[in-house]
């Protein structure tokens, strides 16, 4: 997303994370430059307005999903705050922490919708960081729905834990640290199952979560598994070397599209969410 149309924490320091973020910035810098003269001397005016309308296409319309969706909620926009303020260049999880985690108020409102529509009591986070998105889940749950949120990171845990403490609905959300297939293996074996599942945690990670989901039968029988980041920053279907993210965001989803336990939509929302049901039972 371009700094200046950033996103509605009004942190500014957001970099583009997603498809369509990527592409609204290379565009409105090559706007810049032939505006500018530098791109070329003989570049048309009708060359340059083209430019601009696709740089306004596409930067425009995360705003406008914004715009459009349902706000977010008090507590959701504290805890969003909350996480633009850490420093986490200079925290414990400098490196591989970072706030574009977050999965945001779009986001958060599909989350949201999915569990209405699904009618679910029962929901797993694998990956919860700040805690926005178990939050979001919470809020659309019954009185007495349930999230249990599986986080490594014990530093990114207690900052959810504060922010779902001061939230009206966070005691909902129960939080468990550690790797999350340890916490998957104990939940199956208490016999827990959920009717909403989102992965959000280590890409590497996916196929073994989706698996062990479907494996140890932690699914209910009309439940779906919500994954997220299946477009990796659109480097699962361009050319060029992918990091070793986009490279197994390539194969969980090749595996998902031949996998005959599962069918499956991929919504090019942020950076990509697919929705699997089971078929095979
Ligand atoms: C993208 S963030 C999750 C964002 C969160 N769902 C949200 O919407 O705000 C991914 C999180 O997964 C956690 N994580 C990474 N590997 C993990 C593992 N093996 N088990 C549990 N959590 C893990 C990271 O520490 C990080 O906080």
């Amino acid at each position: 997303m371009l700094p200046t149309r950033s996103t509605p924490y009004a942190a500014g320091t957001a970099r583009p994370v997603t498809p369509v973020s990527i592409a609204a910035r290379h565009l409105a810098r090559l706007v810049e430059q032939a505006e500018a003269g530098s791109v070329g001397s003989d570049l048309g005016q009708e060359w340059l307005q083209e430019l601009r309308d696709c740089r306004d296409l596409v930067a425009g319309l995360d705003p406008y999903l914004e715009r459009c969706t349902t706000p977010e909620s008090a507590d959701l926009r504290a805890l969003a705050r909350r996480t633009a303020e850490v420093d986490w260049a200079g925290g414990p999880g400098a490196g591989y922490l970072e706030q574009e985690m977050l999965s945001g108020h779009v986001e958060g409102q599909l989350l949201k919708m999915l569990v209405h529509l699904t009618r679910a009591e029962r929901v797993l986070e694998i990956g919860m960081f700040t805690g926005y998105s178990a939050l979001a889940m919470a809020e659309a749950l019954g009185p007495d729905g349930r999230v249990v949120a599986c986080e490594i990171d014990e530093y990114v845990a207690a900052i959810a834990r504060e922010c779902l403490a001061s939230s009206a609905e966070g005691h909902k959300v129960s939080v468990r640290v550690g790797p999350a297939l340890d916490t998957l293996a104990e939940l199956a074996r208490a016999g827990q199952r959920f009717d909403l599942v989102f992965v959000d945690a280590d890409k590497a990670g996916y196929t073994g979560y989706l698996n062990t989901v479907l494996e140890l039968d932690l699914l209910s029988p009309h439940g779906v598994v919500c994954v997220d980041n299946t477009l990796l920053q659109g480097q699962p279907y361009l050319d060029g070397p992918p990091t070793s993210n986009g490279e197994a965001i390539a194969v969980f989803n090749r595996e998902v599209a031949r996998d005959p336990r599962v069918e499956q939509v991929l919504v090019p929302l942020r950076d990509g969410l697919t929705v699997i049901r089971r078929v095979d039972r």
